[in-house]
């Protein structure tokens, strides 16, 4: 009996999976925190990845103790998204996968915790490449998003968005956090986490499969047309 459940629907988390945009949030926080002498540590990385803006903001300001409301961070954070996102790259693994389930007509989406004002300005130069997906939740200004990863609200919301609305079993999801991977799990969803270097080996057993590379995932493991 195959550990790998067939699926028919793939959603995919955006920053850190489908754009190389990680190291620019890196850059975007350490920026802000370094004004104040503090330091940007993966451990905080790992907590707010994947969380609405607020919530990140607050996590930070009370853990690195900064003069600041979490709405004056957000503005802050937003002058160096403003600097940093404007010329993001799409992982080559990225653009393989989604290119090829796309001509194989397997429904795809995007679910992001970005605002839908960030995901414009993150994804300006890559427009053709967005039209592949059929549709793409902002977890960040959604109104039906009521809680961000790591509750299952955004997968669950971006399965019922699909014209068939396919039960949660038969969605893959494909993430980089460990909020991400938490939030497909609760959603009952299968997840390949494509972890960064710095997510410890804990945080990723959860994972149905770990993979280096999104052209990497065996597809025709999840009843999915092999890229080979
Ligand atoms: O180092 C970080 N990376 C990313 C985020 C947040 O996580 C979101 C990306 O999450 P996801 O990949 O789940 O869409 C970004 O929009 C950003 O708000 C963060 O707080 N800290
Ligand atoms: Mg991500």
């Amino acid at each position: 009996m195959s550990k790998y459940k067939q699926i028919s629907h793939v959603i995919f988390d955006m920053d850190g999976v489908l754009l190389d945009t990680e190291p620019l949030y890196t850059k975007a926080f350490q920026n802000l925190v370094g004004r104040h002498g503090k330091t940007f540590t993966f451990d905080l990385k790992l907590k707010s990845m994947g969380s609405h803006r607020l919530e990140a903001a607050k996590m930070i300001i009370e853990e690195l103790d900064l003069p600041m409301t979490p709405v004056e961070f957000d503005t802050l954070i937003e002058e160096q998204y403003q600097l940093l996102m404007n010329d993001t790259e799409i992982f080559p693994g990225a653009k393989k996968l989604v290119h090829h389930l796309s001509s194989n007509k397997i429904p795809i989406s995007v679910a992001t915790s970005s605002s839908i004002d960030s995901f414009e300005l993150k994804t300006k130069k890559h427009k053709e490449f967005f039209k592949l997906f059929d549709h793409v939740v902002c977890g960040g200004t959604d109104p039906e998003v009521k809680q961000g990863k790591p509750s299952p609200d955004i997968f669950l919301i971006s399965a019922s968005r699909f014209p068939d609305a396919p039960k949660p079993e038969k969605c893959l999801v494909v993430e980089d956090s460990p909020n991400g991977v938490q939030a497909a799990i609760s959603a009952g969803m299968q997840v390949v986490m494509i972890p960064d270097h710095y997510v410890p080996e804990e945080r990723r057993r959860d994972a149905t499969l770990v993979v280096s590379s999104l052209d990497l995932i065996p597809l025709e493991k999840f009843g999915l047309p092999s890229l080979k």
